[in-house]
């Protein structure tokens, strides 16, 4: 038998081995060392790929990869070239320069037919898209979505309430001028879109759009001729690309979840959008709010307040919602929340109405559609469902005001010792102290001096100085507990190290199956380029007669019937070497999975192997 080789962790070097051997480089630019993110771009349509016809403005079928190929920041050629890349990955694929963090970020483009404007979306088209991200989501780091910018703000809100249990970026964004117009902010928006995607694993449907990143459920278009044309009047924008991209990782929301990624593409079309204005009539009402509609957005004076001198609109409000309507009360303003401070604002509430807080209407829109799918949920469960903030949509009080960072002592005493009195300093010393600590905590199953690092505001997704976070420790250590607790409090299953290792890596290299089992759950897998290298491991466990590691790796979702580097299998390893419990056990793995025809072929080979002499 041949040795075994150490695997080629890397996918670009794997590339550059397998089929691009001629070409040998030192040059830092082309550095096979750098590590690759893969984003998939779903090119919906909009301005952004937009050509002249007859004066106006429309999409252009079949353009933008070939136009971003002459763009040199949005595509090394001579990377692609050198690393094979259009061979292994298809002809839409193209790759970024280098990055600052040594990256390389290789995007594909999957393009719609026909590309819309998005005055012209549907929710179909919602889910359409939902479903490509669904179908994709393993084989890639993070997701742009080119789209025009008139109906954007619906889509992201939608999207944020389909995508449950989401653990990758969503990125929309699109431009107000095309991307192959010589003064655009086309290529800035996609680059900057594209960065973050490959680099962050900030959990979020989100927009980006002139060097902001905001959640994807808190904006609204404000400007028809401007670069900046989306604003998020209620939340902070969750990243600012400026000489850094700074990410405002306190305000990122997480899952929260032991629950696999799915998209739920049902949506209710019975909702509307409904303005209030001065003299509206309640022939108006009552005809908006006829059958079938079942539930309505209803956009108020101020801080939600409707005239409570007309009984008749009133009544006209109270017989919908008594007759199982859902109306959500939502602020004509742009910024601010609804309110019952006004005796305008609680008439409203008499009759029924959900208070909307400070959701966009495009937000509470879409959130109507998505909750009023739920086939199996009574109205009042509904009902329950909008008035909570589900995707971070709306602002809620902190239950439990967290300690303030100059409450704790530990800070405190560090800060006093380097006479540090200024508050960015001591988050600037909280944020680089309290990774290791955390880590140091997970490893020793720590869970009370997480929660305390937790309460003094510490984020306990971040990484160390090595990229490692309490997931990755509590993960090679097997605390099942402290990994469940880590979820359920926002930790990432797809947070890579320096070496580019998740904790499913960890678990699966430290055999902690229970471990393994619960990541898998929350939808941890490998990657493409991992799954084609389990071969080689596999053989090796294979060979060394460990049992326990090959059935770890089949949990983790590794094929057992892959080839390794040389071409053979796990299985005609162990029949090499001997290992015939291994070939015993291999057979009854892969008899339990596979289709009849390939249980039969195995069991052949072990009546092969149990016939043949003893070596
Ligand atoms: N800037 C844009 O993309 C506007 C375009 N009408 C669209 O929404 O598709």
């Amino acid at each position: 038998m041949e040795p075994f080789c150490p695997t080629h962790r890397h996918p670009s070097r794997r590339r550059k081995l397998s089929s691009c051997n001629s070409v040998e480089t030192t040059d830092p630019v082309t550095s096979p060392t750098a590590a690759e993110a893969r984003v998939l771009v779903i090119n919906t349509g909009g301005t952004i790929g937009m050509t002249l016809h007859d004066d106006v403005l429309a999409p252009k079928a079949n353009a933008f990869v070939k136009g971003l190929r002459k763009l040199p920041i949005l595509h090394d050629e001579v990377y692609a070239q050198q690393t094979c890349l259009y061979e292994y990955y298809g002809e839409n694929t193209l790759v970024l320069p280098i990055v600052y963090t040594n990256k390389r970020i290789v995007y594909t483009i999957l393009e719609y037919s026909p590309l819309l404007d998005s005055s012209n979306m549907t929710t179909d088209d919602w889910g359409r898209i939902g479903k490509d991200i669904e179908k994709n989501y393993e084989n890639y780091d993070g997701f742009v979505i080119l789209h025009g910018t008139d109906t954007m703000a619906y889509t992201a809100s939608a999207l944020s309430f389909m995508c449950e249990h989401l653990g990758k970026p969503i990125i929309l964004t699109g431009s107000q001028v095309p991307i192959y117009e010589m003064r655009n902010d086309g290529r800035d928006n996609l680059l900057g879109a594209l960065l973050i995607a490959g680099q962050f694993v900030i959990p979020e449907v989100c927009l980006y759009f002139y060097n902001k990143l905001y959640r994807g459920n808190r904006v609204t278009k404000v400007d028809t001729g401007s670069f900046n044309a989306f604003s998020s009047p209620n939340l902070a924008p969750l990243a600012t690309a400026e000489v850094d991209i700074t990410i405002n990782w306190d305000t990122v929301w997480r899952a929260n979840t032991t629950t696999k990624f799915q998209v739920s593409t049902e949506l209710n079309r019975n909702v509307g959008l409904l303005r209030l204005f001065p003299g509206i009539t309640s022939s108006t009402v009552r005809a908006f709010l006829q059958p079938p509609m079942q539930g309505v957005v209803l956009e108020t004076y101020g801080s939600g307040n409707a005239p409570d001198n007309r009984p008749d609109l009133l009544e006209e409000l109270k017989k919908a919602t008594d007759s199982g309507v859902i109306i959500i009360n939502c602020t004509q303003c742009l910024r601010g929340t609804v309110s019952a401070s006004y005796a305008t604002g609680k008439v409203l509430m008499d009759a029924g109405l959900i208070a909307g807080g400070d959701m966009t209407p495009e937000a509470a829109l879409s959130k109507l559609s998505y909750v009023l799918a739920k086939e199996d949920l009574k109205l009042d469960a509904r009902k329950k469902m909008m008035a909570q903030n589900l995707r971070g949509e709306m602002s809620t009080d902190l239950v439990g005001a967290k300690l303030c960072l100059s409450d704790s002592r530990f800070i405190q005493v560090i800060a006093k010792s380097l006479s540090i009195s200024c508050k960015e300093e001591l988050e600037a010393i909280r944020d680089a102290l309290t990774p290791p600590l955390a880590c140091a905590a997970a490893k020793i199953g720590d869970i009370e001096a997480l929660e305390a690092l937790k309460e003094m505001g510490s984020n306990l997704c971040l990484g160390d100085y090595d990229g490692r976070t309490p997931l990755h420790i509590a993960a090679c250590e097997g605390h099942l507990k402290l990994v469940k607790y880590l979820l359920s409090h926002g930790a990432s299953v797809y947070a890579k190290d320096r070496y580019g290792d998740t904790p499913l890596c960890n678990a699966v290299r430290f055999k902690h199956k229970e471990v393994v089992k619960l990541l898998r759950k929350t939808g941890a897998h490998f990657s493409r380029e991992e799954l084609e290298e389990a071969g080689t491991e596999l053989c090796s466990l294979a060979a060394s007669g460990d049992l326990d590691g090959l059935e770890i790796w089949s949990i983790a979702g590794a094929d057992l019937n892959k080839p390794g580097y040389d071409g053979q299998t796990a299985i005609q390893v162990a029949q090499a070497v001997g290992k015939k419990e291994v070939v015993a056990f291999l057979v009854h793995c892969m008899s339990n999975k596979a289709k009849v025809t390939t249980a039969f072929h195995f069991a052949a080979l072990y009546l092969s192997f149990s016939s043949a002499k003893p070596q």
